[in-house]
Parts: structure tokens; C-alpha cells; sequence
């Protein structure tokens, strides 16, 4: 079975496209094996894409984590989807769902948009106390479970151990969160760090986690609600943007992805 290798500014995939219905169930071990760094291909995640009608573009897809759980929602998963039903079947506007939820997508130049819906906002979720501060969490659910700490210097903390710490909180137990650090990086500009569930790593972008930091940093007052520039671990910036008719509940997410190498599975 051929497979691609691709990365949405930074945050990869294996992707398989086109593979007909078949049962999702068996692809939770399979993605296991595919994801693990040294004994796999090696990526954040596995994303399923089966072109479900051409007129109008419709594709289904589902993104699997590194240790095989499924995520209701990956922005840099849909955006690698969208370019690739780009490169084979020429679609520029797409539809895609993912665990249920419609997403709009467009290829435009060198970017890959998609949309994300805001659902809950939580102030105040979760406290940790980061190099000797009590720092509080805000919640943003973004598709799938976001909390977002305002810190002065992203650089200067450490990721995983407080992601991890946080991740299996008490207080949000049994589900745990995806956790993202950010601070402020000048106008309309954010610098972000996300620990994520299910990769139980640091990974170099979250699509999902942008936007949950953008609706925290507009509550907080870093970045008005308009068009704002994530800048993550990959340096390759994701920008953020209100949706044009529904811009309290809808985000774009927009940025680079690159196709790394494809290959045959043995
Ligand atoms: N990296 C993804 C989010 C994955 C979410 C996953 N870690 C989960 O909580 O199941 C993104 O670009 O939106």
C-alpha cells in the first residue's frame, strides 16, 4: 500500500488516501506501528482520506494519534487531506468531515486553509504553578480539547514536563487536554508551544491548538479579534482568521504544509 509522508508546518503525518470504506476500527494498532519514531515510518499521526464526491469536492477523514486514539479534530491533518485531494484530484474548495464535524478548506498558493469551530471557552480551568508562578489555564474546546497559559517566555519552559502534568490533571480526567503555552510576539503575533495529547510529546504545530490560543490571547487582550500569526517550533507560522459569516464560532487556520516522501508499506 503506497503511503505519503507529509507535514503541516511541522506537525507530520502518514496519509493514505483513497482507500475505499473500510472499517476504521483495525487502523488504531496500525497507526501504532506506523507512527513510532524508530521502528515505523515515524509521525505525530496517521490520517485516513477517501474522496467521498467529486461534484461537490467532499472528502472524508480520519486522523489517528501517534498511540492509535482517535482525534475528533486535527487542523494540520485536514490541511494535509485538502492538499492532497488538491495535487490528485484538482480540487481547489473542499468539504471535509472529520469525527462528525464539517470543515470548509481551500488551496490558495502556497497556503492550506481550513476551518475549525470554537465550541466552549472556560476561564480560569486549571492552575500549575510554572518555574516557581502560579499560572492559570483557560480551556478552549477547538474540535478537541485545548487548555492555553499566558506565560512571558515560552522559551523558557519546560513543555513536556508541564504539558504532561497537565494533560493528566485530576480535574479533567478521564478525557486530559491538549496543552499549549503562549505569549505575546508584537502586533496581531503570538509564539506558541503545545504538548499533545495522544503524541504525548511536544509537536512542532497544532492547527487546533492556534485557534484555541487565539480565542484565549483575544479574551486575555494580547491580539484583537482579527487576522493573527502563530509562530510555532517548526518556524513555519500558522495564521489565524475570523470566518467571514460566523466569526465568534468559526476560525480559519491557514499555513504551509510540505510532502516529505512517499513510500510502499511492507
Ligand atoms: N495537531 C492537531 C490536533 C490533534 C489533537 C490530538 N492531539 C487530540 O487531542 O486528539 C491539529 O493540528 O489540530
Amino acid at each position: 500500500m503506497r503511503f505519503r509522508k507529509i507535514h503541516g508546518a511541522g506537525n507530520d503525518f502518514v496519509l493514505l488516501c483513497d482507500l475505499g470504506p473500510d472499517d476504521d476500527k483495525k487502523w488504531h494498532k496500525e497507526a501504532e506501528r506506523l507512527c513510532a519514531r524508530r521502528t515505523g515510518v515515524g509521525a505525530d499521526g496517521l490520517i485516513i482520506s477517501r474522496l467521498v464526491s467529486h461534484r461537490p469536492a467532499v472528502l472524508d477523514v480520519t486522523c489517528f494519534n501517534a498511540d492509535g486514539s482517535t482525534a475528533t479534530m486535527c487542523g494540520n491533518a485536514l490541511r494535509c487531506a485538502a492538499w492532497a485531494a488538491h495535487r490528485d484530484h484538482g480540487l481547489q474548495q473542499m468539504c471535509l468531515h472529520m469525527a462528525g464535524v464539517e470543515h470548509e478548506a481551500v488551496v490558495s498558493g502556497d497556503s492550506v486553509w481550513v476551518t475549525a469551530e470554537v465550541g466552549a471557552v472556560q476561564p480560569r480551568r486549571l492552575q500549575a504553578v510554572i518555574n516557581g508562578r502560579p499560572t492559570w489555564f483557560d480551556s478552549a474546546h477547538t474540535g478537541t480539547e485545548h487548555v492555553v497559559a499566558v506565560v512571558d517566555d515560552v522559551d523558557n519552559i519546560d513543555a513536556v514536563m508541564v504539558g504532561r502534568l497537565i494533560r493528566h490533571h485530576a480535574d479533567i480526567a478521564p478525557l486530559g487536554t491538549n496543552v499549549n503555552f503562549i505569549q505575546s510576539a508584537g502586533h496581531q503575533a503570538l509564539k506558541i508551544r503545545t504538548y499533545e495529547r495522544g503524541v504525548e510529546a511536544e509537536t512542532l504545530s497544532c492547527g487546533s491548538g492556534a485557534v484555541a490560543a487565539v480565542v484565549v490571547a483575544t479574551l486575555r487582550g494580547l491580539v484583537a479579534g482579527r487576522t493573527v500569526t502563530i509562530h510555532n517550533r517548526a518556524g513555519q507560522p500558522l495564521t489565524v482568521r475570523p470566518h467571514d459569516t460566523r466569526p465568534t464560532r468559526t476560525h480559519w487556520v491557514g499555513g504551509p504544509i510540505t510532502h516529505t516522501f512517499e513510500g510502499v508499506l511492507a
